[in-house]
């Protein structure tokens, strides 16, 4: 589902974030990303979204090879693909409806089906009670909630997130972490930055760990 072949990132400023990183993850399977702070770990997730584009090395994302889109390709490209930031990046001045909505009707969606997908999405973390409401009158799980919602509506291949517990407490990280397990298990692929080494000490998965841009360790 997504390979990185001795794959290089040197930013403009001719510092290399990533170096000679090798590995792949396959389809239906949940890692972790973890490392120190500078480690490499957004980088990793900008190449997967074609934020950056690499140095040297190759990035596939389902047998496709990143560097065959040209720019203009990028939107569809990231419609295979959900991702999920720590500050949420909700939308204050609409509702939690409107915050998942909205990404279908910029892709074209039909309103009804569009609304019909909104909904489900919310059921599915568990906020439909919730989607009148200003996301601003939530706790910091429900945004994160909200925030997961928006990123799985579209159903992505690929579920991406970066630090998406680094606002909350114990309890709610690990709530987070069972609905990312819940998308797994029904066959997305899912990559979670997060530096958090106890939450992912606690839970099954793969770690793949950065030190300095270099691949240190991959394995439970
Ligand atoms: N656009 C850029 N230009 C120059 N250097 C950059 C740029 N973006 C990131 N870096 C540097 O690349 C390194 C890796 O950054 P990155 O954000 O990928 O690390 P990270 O592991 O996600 O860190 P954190 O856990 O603190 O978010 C850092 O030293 C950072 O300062």
């Amino acid at each position: 589902m997504i390979s990185f072949d001795n794959v290089t990132k040197r930013y403009p400023n001719g510092y290399d974030a990533l170096s000679q990183v090798d590995f792949s993850l396959n389809q239906g399977e949940m890692a972790f990303l973890t490392g120190h702070s500078g480690a490499g770990k957004s980088t990793l997730l900008k190449l997967l979204m074609l934020m950056e584009r690499p140095s040297n090395g190759r990035v596939l994302v389902g047998d496709q090879d990143l560097a065959t889109l040209g720019n203009s390709q990028i939107p569809f490209h990231r419609r295979r693909i959900g991702v999920v930031f720590q500050n949420h990046q909700l939308l204050f001045d609409r509702s939690v409806f409107e915050n998942i909505v909205l990404p279908l009707r910029i892709c074209g969606f039909d309103p009804a089906d569009a609304a019909r997908r909104a909904h489900a999405a919310l059921d599915k973390v568990g906020l439909l009670s919730k989607e009148k409401l200003n996301p601003v009158v939530l706790s910091g799980g429900e945004q994160q909630r909200v925030g997961i919602a928006r990123a799985i509506v579209h159903k992505p291949q690929l579920l991406l997130a970066d630090e998406p517990t680094g606002n909350l407490d114990p309890k709610l990280s690990e709530e987070v972490m069972r609905l990312f397990q819940q998308f797994n298990q029904v066959g997305t692929t899912v990559l979670i930055a997060s530096h958090d080494l106890g939450l992912i000490a606690r839970m099954p998965h793969r770690v793949i760990t950065l030190q300095q841009g270099r691949l240190l360790s991959d394995g439970k």
